[in-house]
C-alpha cells in the first residue's frame, strides 16, 4: 500500500484504473507529404503498464502518441481503448478517457492552478462542488499544498511544480489512459529525477495506462514496464521489458540505442525497496542529551543518526563528536544533506552513498520520515548478484537461439520448411 498523502487527506482516490490500449494498423501520412509519419503500427499497451516510446527524433513517436487522444487524426488504422473502438469517437468524450501531460508549457498562463487542473472536469460537465474538492484532492496527489498553490498563476511556480501541475490536470478528470509527451523534458536533472520518483509513487497508487515519450534511454529504462524502441515511422525495433532490452538488443539499431555502460543502467531498474534497508542506531533532537551520550559511549555503536521532531534524518553522530557537543548538539556532527526514498533507483543511491563520508545514505518515507539506511556493502553485493544473474539469463537466450537454429537447419536437411521467423519484439 502507498504511504499516506502528505498534506490533507490520506486515503488515495478510489480512482478509475488503466485500460488496454490497442493500436492496429495505425498509420498517419501529414496532407504534402509523400511517405508516412507513422507507418502501420500494431501494439498492445496491457492495462495498468507504463510503455516508454523511444527513437531518434522525427522518428513519429509523438505523431503515434498524439492519434491515440486524436490531437492528431490517424489516416488510417484503428485505435481501441478498453473494449471500445474510439477511432471515431467525439473527441471531448474520448479526452475524458485520455488524460494528456506535456511540457511544462503546456500550462495556461493566464489561469490559475486551480483553473487548469479543473478544465477537463469542467468541460465534461462535472458539478462546480465536484471540480473544486477534484482540484483540491489533486494538488494534494502531486504533492502540492492546496492552500498554498491553488491561487497561483503558472509564472509562479518553479518549473517542477508546474510539471506537477501538469501532471494533476492530466489526471483530474480520472482517465485510465495518460499519455506523456516528454513530461519532464524542460527541467534540471535533479527536479527531473524526483518527478519520475514522484510518477513512479503515483502509478503504484493508480495504476493508470501510460504512454510516455522521451528521448531519454535512461528515463525509459527507469520508468518503464516495456519500452517500445522505434525507428523511422514509429517501426518497431524492439518492444520488449528493460530487461531484455538491456540484456539481449534484438539488433545493432537498439544497441545504439542501449549505449554504452548496460552494467550502470541495470542499476536504474532496481529500486531501494528492492535490497536489504537495514536498521540504524538512532536518537532524536529533544532526547536527553545524558542518553545520548550513554548510547554512544556504552552502546555497540560508534555512530547514530539524530532525527528531527518530525523523525527526519537531521545529522551523523559519532562518538569522537561527542567531545565538541560541551551541552548541546548543535555544533556536533555531520548535516544530512542527502536521503533516497524507498522508490529512488539503485543508481540514485549509489550515487548517495559514494557522495557521503562513511558510504551510507539514509532512506525515508514519504514526509521524509527515517525509516532505514542502504550501505555501500549492501549495494555491491545486490549490484553484483544482478549482473550475474542478467549473465546467466543471456546465456540461456543465446543457447535458445542456438538450439533453434540448429533445429532449423536439421529440419531443412530433412527438406522441411520450419515456417519459424526470427525473434522479432513487437505485441
Ligand atoms: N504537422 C506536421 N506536418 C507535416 N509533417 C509533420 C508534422 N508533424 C510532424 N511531422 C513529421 O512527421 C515525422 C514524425 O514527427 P514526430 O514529431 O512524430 O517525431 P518524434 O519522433 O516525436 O520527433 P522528436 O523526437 O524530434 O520530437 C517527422 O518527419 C516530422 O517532420
Amino acid at each position: 500500500m502507498p504511504e499516506p498523502s502528505g498534506t490533507s487527506t490520506t486515503t488515495p482516490p478510489a480512482g478509475t484504473t488503466g485500460a488496454r490500449i490497442h493500436l492496429e494498423n495505425l498509420t498517419k501520412t501529414y496532407p504534402g507529404s509523400h511517405a508516412p509519419a507513422v507507418d502501420n503500427v500494431n501494439m498492445e499497451v496491457k492495462a495498468g503498464e507504463i510503455v516508454i516510446f523511444v527513437g531518434p527524433s522525427g522518428c513519429g513517436k509523438s505523431t503515434t502518441l498524439k492519434m491515440i487522444n486524436r490531437l492528431i487524426e490517424p489516416t488510417s488504422g484503428r485505435i481501441r481503448i478498453g473494449d471500445e473502438d474510439v477511432t471515431d469517437m467525439d473527441p471531448v468524450r474520448l479526452r475524458r478517457k485520455v488524460g494528456y501531460a506535456i511540457q511544462a508549457s503546456g500550462l495556461f498562463p493566464h489561469m490559475t492552478v486551480a483553473q487548469n487542473i479543473a478544465l477537463v472536469p469542467k468541460m465534461i460537465g462535472w458539478s462546480r462542488a465536484r471540480v473544486a474538492s477534484r482540484v483540491e484532492e489533486m494538488l494534494d496527489l502531486v504533492g502540492l499544498d492546496p492552500r498554498e498553490f491553488h491561487g497561483r498563476y503558472p509564472r509562479q511556480l518553479s518549473g517542477g511544480q508546474q510539471q506537477r501541475v501538469g501532471v494533476a490536470r492530466a489526471l483530474a478528470a480520472d482517465p485510465p489512459v495518460l499519455l506523456m509527451d516528454e513530461p519532464f523534458g524542460a527541467v534540471d536533472p535533479i527536479t527531473r529525477d524526483h518527478l519520475q520518483d514522484e510518477l513512479i509513487r503515483l502509478q503504484h497508487e493508480l495504476h493508470k495506462t501510460i504512454c510516455f515519450v522521451t528521448h531519454d534511454f535512461d528515463e525509459a529504462i527507469k520508468l518503464g514496464d516495456r519500452i517500445a524502441v522505434l525507428r523511422e515511422r514509429s517501426h518497431i525495433a524492439q518492444f520488449d521489458t528493460p530487461e531484455a532490452i538491456l540484456t539481449n538488443p534484438a539488433d545493432d539499431f537498439v544497441s545504439g540505442f542501449v549505449g554504452a555502460g548496460a552494467a550502470l543502467k541495470r542499476l536504474n531498474l532496481s529500486r531501494v525497496r528492492d535490497v536489504g534497508v537495514v536498521d540504524f542506531p538512532t536518537a532524536g533532537i529533544d532526547d536527553p542529551l545524558q542518553d545520548i551520550f550513554d548510547l554512544l559511549r556504552n552502546g555497540s555503536t560508534n555512530e547514530l543518526l539524530l532525527l528531527d521532531r518530525n523523525r527526519r534524518p537531521y545529522k551523523w553522530l559519532r562518538r569522537g563528536d561527542l567531545a565538541r557537543a560541551k551541552q548541546s548538539l548543535a555544533r556536533a556532527g555531520t548535516l544530512v544533506t542527502d536521503t533516497v526514498t524507498r522508490d529512488a533507483t539503485l543508481r540514485d543511491a549509489l550515487e548517495a552513498v559514494l557522495t557521503d563520508n562513511a558510504g551510507r545514505v539514509a532512506v525515508t518515507g514519504r514526509r521524509g520520515e527515517y525509516t532505514g539506511v542502504v550501505d555501500m556493502e549492501t549495494l555491491m553485493n545486490t549490484v553484483h548478484e544482478l549482473l550475474e544473474a542478467d549473465r546467466l539469463e543471456a546465456l540461456e537466450h543465446q543457447h535458445q537461439l542456438q538450439e533453434q537454429r540448429h533445429r532449423e537447419t536439421l529440419l531443412a536437411q530433412e527438406g522441411l520448411d520450419t515456417g519459424e521467423g526470427g525473434a522479432g519484439g513487437a505485441a
